[in-house]
């Protein structure tokens, strides 16, 4: 059902059609619910982020895997990529499944009305003490309890914004009508990492942007140093490049100035410098809620939020920017709002062992602490890091750059954190987010189980192996 202009009482209105959309299930047949979104049903993964992401990523790696097969005695060749061919598989599998879930809570929940709008918190109701929501259409809803679900945004570097060249970010680079013959990235994070992977393979001249020292940054200093030197193979990577001006060239083009003194030029640009959490954009501030230091809507470790009745979750809120972790505190969520705001038995968020991949080339996975953050929090550790080359499927592989890094503390054998560079990485650290999940030592993994010969995972075992507990 879909409803005029007005006003309207809720038991629950949701902010955000991404894992916000997941919270109604069976179980809230009987609460009456406001879905807000603006744009897209599914949200960025299914639309503009992980999904559609990943698909370009497979056929980049066909096509990376194909240039590289000569070291096996084997002569592939890309012989073209038909790029929107591309695009059509992609988009032709998920804009039907954004359809389909727009039309599912619209058409056939009855107890759910989905406004298709911007909406802010307008302080609360005089009368009846709820929750008053404005949309950007002029409808006003009245909520008991509210989820704050409203993910996070590009951040456009103000050099870039002011200057008026035309740029893309992921929401639009995956629809572009054909492969740009030079793409520069400006960013040198998750998203930079995995289209410069995707336009590369597929034909396109990459240059990669980072105003630091090395790319991906954030992760362990081995991966990063590492994949830093690989991807410098691979792409024209500048370091240390503050980009200090913009401009437009009579051809179309864009060109890039740096702090040094040299520019760039490419026919399109890509913005890639991270995402801000959308609280700011909420009118939060009317109904009492500050946002924390680095810009997320505060919640305490149920998803609840200082205003009583609002809850949230998702990158709105959570320290972690990745679908699985929103997908566990929409779970979370879930199940407190059934429990009831004051339960004694609330569920809590659970971050001890986040996982995260990166999708570029080589593969990146990574859990727990870095070697440097171990270090910082006062651990005694052990650490070992062991090259793909030295197992038999990396011989297979003709590896000269895969590794995998594990980081232990001394005496108990915990294991605190691993880093993976190379091929399968996202699949062959699963066992260790495991182990550490359910507290198992790097003894007890590496030798309470088989591991399958000759498989990749052996790079693990020899890595927990090689500790010195
Ligand atoms: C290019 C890219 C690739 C990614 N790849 C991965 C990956 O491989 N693995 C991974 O784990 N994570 C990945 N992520 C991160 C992942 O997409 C996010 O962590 C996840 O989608 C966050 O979900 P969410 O529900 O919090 O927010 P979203 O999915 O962003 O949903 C928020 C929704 O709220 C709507 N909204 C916001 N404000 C309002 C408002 N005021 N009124 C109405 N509607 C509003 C928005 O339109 C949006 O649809 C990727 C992100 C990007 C950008
Ligand atoms: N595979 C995945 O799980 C995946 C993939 C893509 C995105 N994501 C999520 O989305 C988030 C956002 O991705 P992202 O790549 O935009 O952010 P990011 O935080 O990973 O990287 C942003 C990068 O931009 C750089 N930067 C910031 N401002 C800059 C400026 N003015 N000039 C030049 N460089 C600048 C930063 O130094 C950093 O390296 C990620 O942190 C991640 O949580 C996850």
């Amino acid at each position: 059902m879909t409803l005029q202009a007005g006003t309207a009482q809720v038991d629950l209105a949701i902010i955000g059609a991404g894992s916000g959309n997941s919270v109604p299930d069976e179980r809230f047949d009987a609460t009456s619910i406001a879905i807000f979104e603006e744009g897209l049903f599914g949200g960025t993964c299914m639309n503009v982020g992980c999904i559609p992401t990943k698909m370009f990523v497979y056929a980049a790696d066909i096509a990376a895997a194909a240039r590289e097969s000569g070291k096996y005695g084997v002569d592939a060749r890309v012989e073209a990529v038909d790029w929107p061919a591309i695009v059509a598989r992609v988009f032709g599998r998920i804009d039907p499944i954004e359809a389909g879930g727009r039309e599912y809570r619209v058409d056939r929940c009855e107890n759910v009305t989905v406004y298709a709008s911007h909406v802010v918190f307008d302080g609360r109701d005089d009368e009846t003490g709820r929750y008053r929501l404005l949309t950007a259409d002029g409808d006003v809803v009245l909520a008991t309890e509210v989820v704050i679900a409203a993910g996070a945004r590009s951040d456009i570097p103000e050099v870039i914004a002011t200057s008026g060249v035309p740029f893309h970010t992921n929401a639009d680079v995956m629809r572009l009508p054909e492969l740009p013959k030079r793409l520069a990235i400006l960013g040198s994070g998750y998203i930079a990492a995995e289209f410069a992977h995707v336009f590369s393979a597929l034909g396109t001249q990459v240059s990669v942007i980072a105003r630091g020292p090395k790319l991906l940054r954030a992760l362990d200093s081995d991966i990063a140093d590492r994949f830093t030197d690989v991807a410098s193979t691979l792409w024209d990577v500048r370091l240390d490049s503050p980009v200090t001006a913009a401009s437009q060239l009579p051809d179309g083009g864009i060109r890039l100035e740096f702090a040094d003194g040299g520019s760039l030029d490419a026919d399109s640009l890509l913005v890639a410098t991270g995402r801000t959490p959308n609280g700011d954009l909420l009118g939060l501030e009317s109904i009492g809620i500050d946002l924390t230091d680095d810009g997320r809507v505060p919640v305490d470790a149920h998803g609840r939020t200082p205003a009583r009745g609002v809850w949230a979750l998702g990158d709105v809120s959570s320290p972690y920017q990745l679908k699985h972790v929103a997908n566990h505190e929409q779970r979370v969520v879930q199940g407190n709002l059934l429990k009831g705001w004051d339960a004694a038995d609330l569920d809590a968020f659970d971050y001890r062992a986040v996982p995260a991949a990166v999708f570029t080339h080589p593969q990146i996975a990574t859990v727990g602490l870095t070697e440097d953050a171990a270090r910082a929090q006062g651990f005694d550790i052990t650490v070992k890091v062991q090259n793909y080359g030295d197992v038999a499927y990396g011989w297979a592989m003709e590896d000269t750059v895969g590794v995998c890094k594990v980081i232990a503390e001394r005496g108990t054998g915990r294991i605190l954190g691993a880093h993976l560079l190379g091929a399968q990485a996202s699949s062959i650290i699963q066992p260790v987010i495991q182990a550490m999940s359910f507290g198992l030592t790097a003894h007890e993994m590496a030798r309470g189980q088989y591991w399958i010969h000759p498989a990749l995972p052996e790079v693990v075992e020899n890595a927990l192996l090689g500790l010195d507990i």
